[in-house]
């Protein structure tokens, strides 16, 4: 049996999906902060609480024979982790503290987890390996640089084995068009794009064209959501086999810039997509593209989404399908 904490949220909802087209029994735990009841398949049991309610999650953990986690649950929005960095320490650092507490004290020895390219801060080579350096820009990398550290520790005391994965940007949505990115306030790129073909906006801002790359614009590595969830169900069936700790990347290996990104999506949609010249927004490295050679070799893990306009097209499906998400 596998839990998913945040198995509510965008990514977790697709990995649990996942999961259980491979046979797979889940219990779900999220408070739904930001996640959504619509969001969740109806073969997991779920429980509603917050990973940082420890009588909660000892319930959780009594009541069934869990033999993995998988860890989503979290605050992820960079600029709010600026202007309120405790309460990023508290949800996703002390947060953690408490499921460790209870893996170990229910003797569970597997997890994996959503790590970050936000660990990194501006790297020092393209593409990104997982032993460079890592000295985050902005208090949401560093809450999930401290996770890291605190699973290794967890490790060395008491035999707990983690995969932390470091996801560039995630993007798409599942391919029943029933499931995708549904976050308030949205903050992400390709969501923001097909607003406008959506009629919810009017344009897109581009937030800074000075940067150093090709076009002026930020490049970043773009993964689909749903090879994304299947390295997750991947990283478990590696610690069933009695792995060591690891962490990897997960990227396409390919960087598009904003500008290549708002093509595309005309393209997709067939609209003229208006854009607007913004200021850059604080703390945006100019290039992110990861090197995912290692959760490749390592996982066997192969991509199923490999071209951008096909990723942009599932999202598009998405949110032509539900444009005001999972509310009713
Ligand atoms: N979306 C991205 O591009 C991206 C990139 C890198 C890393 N991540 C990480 O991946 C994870 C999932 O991201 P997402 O985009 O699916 O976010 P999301 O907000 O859609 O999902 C997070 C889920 O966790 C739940 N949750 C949060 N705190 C909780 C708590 N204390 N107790 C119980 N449930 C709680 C939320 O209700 C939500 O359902 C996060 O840890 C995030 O930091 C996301
Ligand atoms: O309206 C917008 C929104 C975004 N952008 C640009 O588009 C690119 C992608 O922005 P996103 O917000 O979609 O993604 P980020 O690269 O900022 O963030 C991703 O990578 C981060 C690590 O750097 C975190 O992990 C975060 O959760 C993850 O979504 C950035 O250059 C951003 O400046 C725009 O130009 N206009």
């Amino acid at each position: 049996m596998i839990l998913v904490c945040g198995g509510a949220g965008y990514i977790g909802s697709h990995t649990v999906f996942e999961l259980i087209d491979q046979g797979e029994e889940v219990i779900i735990v999220d408070n739904l902060q930001t996640g959504h009841k619509g969001a969740i398949h109806k073969k997991a049991k779920f429980y509603e609480g917050n990973i940082k309610d420890r009588t909660f999650l000892d319930r959780v953990f009594r009541e069934n024979e869990i033999d993995a986690v998988i860890h989503f649950a979290a605050n992820s929005l960079v600029g709010e982790s600026m202007e309120n960095p405790l309460k990023y320490y508290d949800n996703n650092v002390y947060g953690t503290q408490v499921l460790l507490e209870a893996l170990h004290k229910h003797h569970v020895k597997k997890i994996v987890f959503s790590s970050t390219a936000a660990t990194y801060g501006e790297p020092e080579n393209i593409p990104i390996r997982e032993n460079d350096r890592t000295e985050p820009t902005n208090a949401y990398g560093e809450t999930k640089l401290a996770m890291e550290k605190m699973f290794k520790w967890a490790d060395f005391a008491y035999g707990i084995k983690y995969i932390s994965l470091r996801y560039f940007n995630v993007a798409g949505a599942h391919v029943s068009a029933q499931i995708g990115e549904d976050h308030n306030p949205e903050t992400h790129l390709i969501p923001l794009i097909l607003q406008v073909p959506l009629g919810k906006r009017e344009h897109i801002s581009i937030f800074g064209e000075d940067y150093d790359t090709y076009d002026g614009t930020c490049v970043r590595d773009y993964i689909h959501v749903t090879d994304l969830a299947n390295a997750h169900i991947l990283a478990v069936e590696k610690l069933r086999t009695g792995s060591n700790s690891k962490i990897y990347n997960l990227g396409n290996g390919e960087g598009f810039s904003v500008k290549e990104m708002i093509e595309a999506a005309r393209k997709v949609t067939n609209h003229p997509i208006k854009t607007v010249s913004a200021d850059r927004r604080a703390g945006d490295p100019a290039t992110l593209v990861a090197s995912a050679k290692k959760a490749t070799n390592e996982l066997k893990w192969h991509l199923k989404y490999t071209n951008i306009e096909d990723i942009i097209l599932s999202a598009w499906k998405w949110h032509q399908n539900k444009p005001n998400g999972f509310e009713e």
